[in-house]
């Protein structure tokens, strides 16, 4: 295997004596399925729970989520937390580093403004000095607001200067997405989970906001594991394998489109 990840059998996680996902022998080769594996499941079927393991967030009952990374690094999360025989890195470097994350209750700082809130990875992980930041910041804002643009819609009077000092409350719902977005990606981390991350979106604007995403993943060696809802993903050429959560269990499966029901796996 070359780099992703496996979690151990018997494996489970969840919620007091209400939800339990089986999670046991799930595990993937992030080459092998060419960089993006989508997530599909029924509304409360457990797709973000699975997402909270797979980030450390949320521990499992039982087994250990193995992560291996491009770089050699290792990872590893049991019922009590980071593994440490069997981790190389932290968990504060994991998340700095090798995780961008953009949930569905948005990740953003209430009391930072846009450019506060797309700085503070990049501070983070403390490799570039306060103007290479502040330059970041700038492309990426522009990079996620011209997403959108090209549709037709325009953002207004506004200047990327105005927009970077607005806060998360003065965002329409897919501004703010597209903020969470390029905040979980900005620092350009190894593997990016996104909860839904285009569900307030129009179809033209999904397209160019999943465009830049697709530049961060053609340098190779990053991994996008999304939670959608979205057909045209599900069935997108370039994807080769989808979780699927169902009944209290994920399955990875090949995307093999006549396989797919979407009655029962994109509602919600
Ligand atoms: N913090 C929590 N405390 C208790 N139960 C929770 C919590 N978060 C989720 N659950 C429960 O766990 C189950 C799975 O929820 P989860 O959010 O993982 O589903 P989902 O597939 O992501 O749903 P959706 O598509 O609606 O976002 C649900 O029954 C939910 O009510």
């Amino acid at each position: 295997m070359g780099w992703g990840f496996q979690i151990e059998k018997p494996g489970s996680t969840g919620w007091g004596n209400t939800f339990s996902l089986e999670v046991g022998g799930l595990g993937l080769d992030a080459d092998g399925v060419n960089g993006r594996l989508p997530v599909l499941g029924r509304s409360g079927s457990g797709k973000s729970t699975l997402l909270y393991l797979l980030t450390f967030m949320k521990k499992p009952r039982s087994g250990v989520v193995h992560w291996s990374f491009p770089d050699g690094h290792q990872a590893a999360w049991g019922k009590r937390g980071l593994v440490g025989r069997y981790s190389t890195l932290n968990l504060t470097e994991i998340r700095r580093r090798y995780f961008g994350f953009a949930y569905q209750r948005s990740t953003l700082t209430p009391y930072l403004t846009v450019r506060e809130n797309l700085r503070t990875p990049l501070l983070l992980r403390g490799e570039l000095g306060n103007r290479e930041i502040e330059e970041k910041v700038a492309e990426g804002v522009n990079k996620i607001l011209m997403a959108g643009q090209s549709s037709g819609r325009s953002r207004g009077e506004d200047s990327l200067e105005k927009f970077m000092q607005r806060y998360p409350n003065e965002l329409s719902g897919g501004q703010l997405q597209r903020v969470a977005l390029m905040q979980a990606m900005i620092h350009d981390p190894v593997v990016l989970f996104a909860d839904e991350p285009t569900g307030s979106l129009d179809a033209a604007t999904r397209k160019e906001v999943m465009g830049v995403v697709d530049q961060w993943l053609e340098q190779g060696d990053r991994l996008l594991i999304w939670v959608t809802h979205h057909l045209s993903d599900a069935m997108d050429p370039r994807v080769t394998h989808r979780i699927v959560v169902s009944h209290g269990r994920c399955h990875l499966q090949r995307n093999e489109g006549a396989q797919l029901n979407p009655g029962k796996l994109l509602d919600g």
